[in-house]
């Protein structure tokens, strides 16, 4: 099954679902409504002017009745929801912006719709470009719609809509069939992480939620603040360590980061740690000191764990649309870039730069950021991520 199809099942099942749960409430609701008392809190507080709560005291605190006893067993009762139902609620959440931006973008160019001619292309390679799906990725659409007999005996905006959505996700699919996203680890000895990016773009803050991750799996992990450029960055990662239990490994402020790499992987190598990341300094990505920087750890691991690193993260800020792709491009050039994590989809409307990294780049986003907190960096998941993009605009 291709991915539109289970993207096309994922709704079907959902909306059904929905449909469900709205009977359900529906009659908890017509029980409610005639359990409820003739004076409500509401009313009361309408009529004295402030809230009921303020008034409360260990005195006139109410007592627990049998029917919310009842109501709180039920409760307990409720079957937790299942980890895949978790996950899209967390993808649906986080693509919001994206969604919603999207959707917005493609209803327009829909209500312009007259007929499929040569404005309706270029209308259309505009739209795709403003979604950030990447430049060559939105030509290649128009152009392979050109020759789309489905396209051509489209008559309505829902058919239209239906044959590009289903051609973007095919492509999206395509782009990735080599693709590899998923962690790799040493089964020797010690696995070494390093994440790279500019300014900002979230490196320590990943490195801080996939150590406690690991750290919750039962893995042991070490740190390297080897950003010692930037005033404050060790002792954000320190903080990060404090939080997750994980001890980290750090240098004197302008030190030379490759003392603080070699320190950190031999004791992760010596004491047998499971995992050691690395956070880099990130300063502009075509800085040649830099990359040279990276170099020169990047020769400090291989020497002292053969094999290492196992992966080299590139941390990108998705708001940064159009620029993260050419910051993927550079570092793509200079290092060894094993994946990429793209942080801060919660807070953008341009989730399409995940197609153009796909489709120009040909680099597996193994991880993305939704949020500031731990558990807000999820494994990459299409299928997901397709339905959490497309789902208001297909019926
Ligand atoms: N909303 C949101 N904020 C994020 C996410 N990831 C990181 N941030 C925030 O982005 C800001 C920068 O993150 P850092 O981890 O300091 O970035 P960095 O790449 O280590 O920065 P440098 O050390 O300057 O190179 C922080 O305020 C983070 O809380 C995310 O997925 N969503």
């Amino acid at each position: 099954m291709g991915l539109f199809d289970i993207f096309r099942k994922k709704k079907v099942e959902v909306t059904s679902e929905t449909s469900e749960n709205t009977v359900e409430s529906k009659t908890n609701q017509d029980n409610s409504e005639r359990l409820e008392p003739t004076t409500s809190n509401d009313s009361q507080e309408a009529e004295s002017g402030h809230s009921v709560t303020e008034e409360l005291t260990s005195d006139n605190f109410p007592q627990v009745t049998e029917t919310e006893k009842i109501s709180e067993s039920e409760v307990a009762l409720e079957p937790m929801p299942e980890p895949e139902v978790v996950e899209q609620q967390i993808y649906n959440k986080g693509l919001e912006k994206s969604r919603t931006g999207f959707a917005a973008r493609f209803n327009k160019f829909l209500a312009n719709f007259r007929s499929v001619d040569e404005d309706f292309f270029e209308a259309l390679e505009e739209t795709l470009v403003g979604a950030d799906v990447g430049f060559d990725m939105a030509i290649k659409i128009s152009d392979d719609l050109r020759e789309e007999v489905k396209l051509e005996n489209a008559h309505r905006q829902e058919d239209v809509r239906d044959v590009i959505i289903k051609k973007m996700v095919d492509m999206y699919e395509a782009d990735g069939v080599d693709e590899d996203a998923t962690m790799h680890f040493n089964v020797n000895g010690t696995t070494v992480i390093l994440l790279v990016g500019v300014n900002g773009v979230g490196k320590t803050t990943t490195i801080g939620k996939l150590s406690t991750k690991y750290q919750q799996q039962g893995k042991s992990v070490l740190l390297a603040a080897a950003d010692t450029f930037r005033a404050g960055a060790t002792k954000q990662l320190q903080e990060w360590g404090a939080r997750a239990g994980v001890p980290v490994v750090a240098g004197k402020e302008k030190a030379d980061p490759a003392s603080v790499v070699f320190e950190a992987v031999t004791k992760a190598r010596d004491e047998h740690y499971d995992i050691l990341f690395v956070d880099t300094a990130g300063r502009l990505q075509n800085n040649v000191n830099l990359m040279q920087e990276l170099e020169k750890m990047t020769r400090i691991i291989k020497r002292e764990v053969p094999g290492a690193p196992h992966e080299v993260l590139l941390v990108l800020d998705a708001t940064t649309g159009q620029n993260a792709l050419q910051q993927a491009k550079l570092f793509k050039n200079s290092s060894d870039v094993t994946g990429i994590v793209l942080t801060k989809m919660d807070g953008t409307a341009k989730g399409g730069i995940v197609f153009a990294i796909r489709n120009e780049m040909h680099l597996p986003v193994k991880w993305v950021g939704f949020g500031e907190k731990a558990s807000d960096l999820r494994e990459f998941k299409p299928e997901e991520f397709i339905y959490g993009m497309f789902k208001d605009l297909i019926a």
